[in-house]
């Protein structure tokens, strides 16, 4: 595996405040990196720092094995961020064709337009006269422009509806089909659940989670497999020593384990007579919250529930 990626002890403080706190990862090539968080977790300032358009307090930051503002680096990324910044004067093709001429293996003019779903209209426009949606096309043709090997995704789809969403996702998909370096950030869990091979979760500066999705939701997050059957069976399925719990919730029978196969085999073995069996292997939403639940967090939600 190529390393794509080096974040070494890196720390930003801003301000006598530390936004990001002693962090490394190494990502490699052909890895689809979601990073989580809660608001102001620093995940920005990383990504920002990983572009090199900050620098960090201490620590060192890679792409390539090189800095992040070397020029042969800098023609292998592309970045949508946050704050879409456009040459408002210009009209969409112009933005476009300019970005295009700062590479040297661009992509064709049609295949930006066509993978970003930019239509004949928007092209005329002037760049400041385009909706927020369309805003983030542009952006994102902009991010492709010099056909990069490494993309940084900061929360893309915020302000996208559900159709540019799903067309933007499935461009991103075939991306990574073609061996691309994916690496974004989302408030939006399902999009991590359905795109990232790994996460790396952040909170107050610190990384406090990084392995495969399916690993942190097997971790960390409930399984449970639910079915309809006689309540009977309850009592001799909490006493299997693979069962942490079992509950009837809307007359299905549902057991939480760590190992739902088991629970499964025990069905069958036992010949027992149950319906409309479900697994559920856990939830990115649940680990989120288990995550990232501080003790204050926690004191916080019971104040305010009360
Ligand atoms: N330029 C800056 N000057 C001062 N403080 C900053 C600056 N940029 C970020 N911060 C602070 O650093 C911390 C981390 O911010 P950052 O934007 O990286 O978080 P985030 O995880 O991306 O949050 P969000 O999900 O809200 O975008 C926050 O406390 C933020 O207020």
């Amino acid at each position: 595996m190529k390393k794509v990626v080096s974040v070494e002890g890196v720390t930003k403080v801003f301000k006598g405040k530390k936004a990001v706190d002693d962090v490394s990862f190494i990502i490699n090539s052909g890895e689809s990196v979601a990073i989580l968080g809660p608001n102001g977790a620093g995940k920005s300032t990383t990504i920002l720092m990983m572009l090199g358009l900050l620098q960090p307090t201490t620590g060192n930051v890679q792409l390539f094995n090189d800095t992040p503002s070397n020029r042969k680096v800098r023609e292998k990324i592309g970045a949508m961020l946050q704050e879409v910044s456009i040459i408002d004067a210009l009209k969409v093709k112009e933005v476009i064709q300019l970005f295009r001429s700062y590479y040297p293996h661009p992509l064709s003019f049609e295949e930006l337009v066509s993978l970003t779903g930019l239509k004949e209209g928007d092209l005329k426009k002037r760049a400041d006269k385009l909706s927020g949606g369309q805003k983030r096309r542009l952006s994102f043709a902009l991010a492709l422009a010099g056909n990069p090997d490494l993309l940084f995704l900061d929360e893309p789809t915020v302000g996208m509806d559900i159709h540019s969403r799903s067309s933007f996702w499935k461009t991103i998909q075939a991306l990574k089909e073609k061996g691309k370096t994916i690496i974004f950030c989302t408030h939006y869990l399902q999009e991590a659940d359905d795109m990232a091979d790994r996460i790396i979760l952040f909170h107050k500066g610190n990384i406090i989670a990084d392995g495969s999705t399916v690993d942190i939701k097997r971790k960390v997050s409930k399984q449970t497999v639910s079915f309809l059957g006689n309540h009977h069976y309850v009592a001799a399925l909490k006493s299997q020593p693979f069962v942490s719990n079992v509950h009837i919730q809307d007359e299905r029978i549902v057991v939480t384990t760590d190992n739902t196969d088991q629970i499964l085999s025990y069905l069958f073995d036992k010949k027992l007579n149950v319906k409309d069996i479900r697994v559920e292997q856990g939830r990115l939403d649940d680990v989120f919250e288990q995550l990232t639940l501080t003790e204050v967090d926690v004191v916080e939600t019971i104040n305010g529930a009360m």
